[in-house]
């Protein structure tokens, strides 16, 4: 059993009349990447800024590393904590090493690493150019680098592929998986859920402020129940005996589309329908079936 490092306890932060978070527990383990996901105004971001310490909880109790934030150690603790805010603001007049230099300055950590971070996030060629003319990409890159430097133990990551292109994205995923390797605990948040659906370990889905839902993508879709999405594409003219043939299952909703047929079939007629397709041989052209995806999950538990 891995160590919990960051417990949330019944945690809740109110705004004047706007129950931002409302009661809260969350419990992420050692070394994994754990997905935090809901609508916008759900209450990711304030979440995350209690948890890192910057806002004060209006109730509840949160411990990270097992030094709860209000006290005297979380100090020590917050040095092993990287963060990557949702909208990171750089100096625009510093190159990109320099910026590094400055935040490293401010953690109190070397700067020796500052041009190898560069490197690992795909920044190394520009690392003398000033921030002003980096693009979007580039300057999430950075914020990258910054919340990597002085080695966190806890990686707290708010919308992190924003602006990232593709190479960007798997690139970034492929060192969350080097750091999950060295035993470095990510949370993230994200609203790409097709992007994270197969990277995280755990995720939560959060609505109005509350978790709506806990635990690994395949275990959100059990309980869910959803159906299956089969995709069937037809020999010319046969589109009619696939549709008769699959009357006796009542499967509902089916949508035509460029001459193929969508039906979303409930998980206990799979086989069924499987075999009245297989009966139709010869005119089957194609068949693909596939798990609801993650952004089904999410539309099932958030509305
Ligand atoms: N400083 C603040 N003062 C008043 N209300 C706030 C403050 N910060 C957040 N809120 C409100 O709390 C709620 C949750 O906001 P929060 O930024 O945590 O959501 P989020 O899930 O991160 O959204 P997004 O996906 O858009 O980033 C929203 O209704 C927001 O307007």
């Amino acid at each position: 059993m891995k160590n919990n490092v960051i417990e949330v306890n019944a945690v809740a932060k109110q705004f004047g009349e706007i129950r931002a978070v409302g009661g809260v527990d969350l419990a992420v383990q050692e070394g994994e990447i754990f997905g935090l996901i809901g609508h916008n105004g759900a209450g990711k971001s304030t979440l995350f800024k209690m948890m890192l310490g910057l806002l004060p909880a209006s109730e509840g109790e949160i411990r990270i590393l097992g030094k709860s934030i209000q006290g005297e150690a979380f100090r020590q603790v917050r040095r092993n904590i990287g963060y990557l805010p949702e909208n990171v603001v750089f100096y625009d007049n510093l190159t990109g090493l320099e910026t590094l230099g400055f935040f490293a300055d401010l953690k109190s950590v070397s700067k020796n690493t500052c041009a190898e971070l560069l490197d690992k996030v795909g920044l190394s060629h520009a690392a003398n150019r000033r921030v002003r003319g980096y693009s979007k990409g580039m300057r999430q890159r950075l914020g990258f680098a910054q919340a990597l430097l002085g080695k966190p133990a806890i990686l707290f990551l708010d919308e992190p592929t924003t602006g990232l292109d593709p190479e960007g994205i798997r690139e970034f995923y492929q060192i969350l998986r080097e750091m999950r390797e060295q035993g470095v605990t990510v949370i993230l948040t994200s609203h790409i859920l097709a992007e994270i659906q197969e990277r995280v370990d755990r995720l939560a889905i959060m609505k109005m402020g509350k978790i709506q839902a806990l635990g690994t993508v395949q275990s959100l879709r059990d309980e869910m129940d959803l159906p299956l999405i089969m995709q069937i594409k037809m020999q010319p003219g046969t589109l009619d005996d696939l549709k008769t043939a699959l009357l006796p299952l009542g499967l509902d909703e089916a949508v035509e589309e460029d001459g193929k047929l969508l039906i979303r079939c409930p998980r206990n007629s799979k086989m069924a329908a499987l075999s009245i397709i297989a009966g139709l041989d010869g005119k089957v052209a194609d068949l693909h079936v596939r798990e609801p995806s993650l952004e089904d999950v999410f539309l099932g538990y958030s509305g």
